[in-house]
């Protein structure tokens, strides 16, 4: 059993396009443990997201494995890969993806509750989440009446909300302007550092890359040192 949270072993993810075969990943290796936070800096178009689907096991690999908290998830069926997703992975996007017609609290509890956790306990657990990113104030309204920052930050609790054990996370403040950017930023590594999880998390802020642990970047398909 292996201790990272994340091992990414001899991936390899190509897409046909036409008659052309365009081979992003080729081979590609990383491992994450506990409590690293890692920066994936990239060039556009170079492979990032689909690094993030792969580990977040909504793609699957041509080729390699693809290990979270110690196990295989490569050859699994996709009900299992459903369970691994919904319990040990959190994932924020650029762009919130909340739900526009439940509260703040309500899109906490929602994802809990699809995990099968209990309404009162998920409503606790969600207020306590809400308070700590400094939302204790809002956990009623709407994700409309929120400001950029509120709703980004709403939607970083809602990915921990199930204590995965690994974030992904594709430009989670490239939507806000650069002190509300890096406000979300200091509340997402103190939660990911606190829960001891670990984190891969894609940006081109080099500012907002520089106070992660490690970066790593993507050349010729494979991971390198950035
Ligand atoms: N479903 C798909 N079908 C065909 N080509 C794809 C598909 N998804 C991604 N690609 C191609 O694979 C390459 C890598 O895409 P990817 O989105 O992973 O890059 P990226 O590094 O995340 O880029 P960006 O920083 O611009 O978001 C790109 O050339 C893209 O056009």
């Amino acid at each position: 059993m292996s201790e990272a949270v994340l091992k990414l072993s001899g991936i390899s993810r190509s897409y046909q396009s036409g008659s052309d075969k365009l081979e992003v990943l080729k081979s590609a290796g990383l491992e994450i443990c506990p409590g690293e936070v890692v920066a994936l800096v990239a060039p556009s178009g170079t492979g990032k997201s689909t690094m993030l689907h792969l580990a977040g096991l909504l793609e699957r690999p041509d080729s390699g494995d693809v290990e979270i908290a110690g196990q295989n998830c490569t050859k699994l069926s996709d009900r299992k890969r459903t369970l691994i997703r919904r319990h040990e992975v959190g994932f924020v996007y650029q762009f919130h993806h909340l739900q526009g017609e439940f509260s703040a609290l309500e899109n906490v509890v929602l994802p809990q509750m699809i995990a099968g956790v209990k309404k009162r306990e998920a409503a606790e657990r969600a207020s306590g989440l809400l308070e700590a990113v400094g939302l204790k104030d809002r956990i009623h309204h709407r994700p409309a009446k929120l400001s950029g920052g509120e709703q980004q930050r709403v939607a970083i609790v809602r990915a921990l909300a199930n204590g995965p054990k690994l974030l992904l996370a594709d430009e989670p403040t490239g939507n806000l302007d650069p002190n509300t950017s890096d406000a979300v930023f200091e509340v997402l590594i103190k939660l990911v550092r606190e829960n001891g999880m670990a984190a891969l998390i894609a940006t081109h802020n080099l500012d907002l890359a520089g106070k992660m642990d490690r970066l790593v970047s993507l050349k010729d398909g494979k991971v390198v040192a950035a």
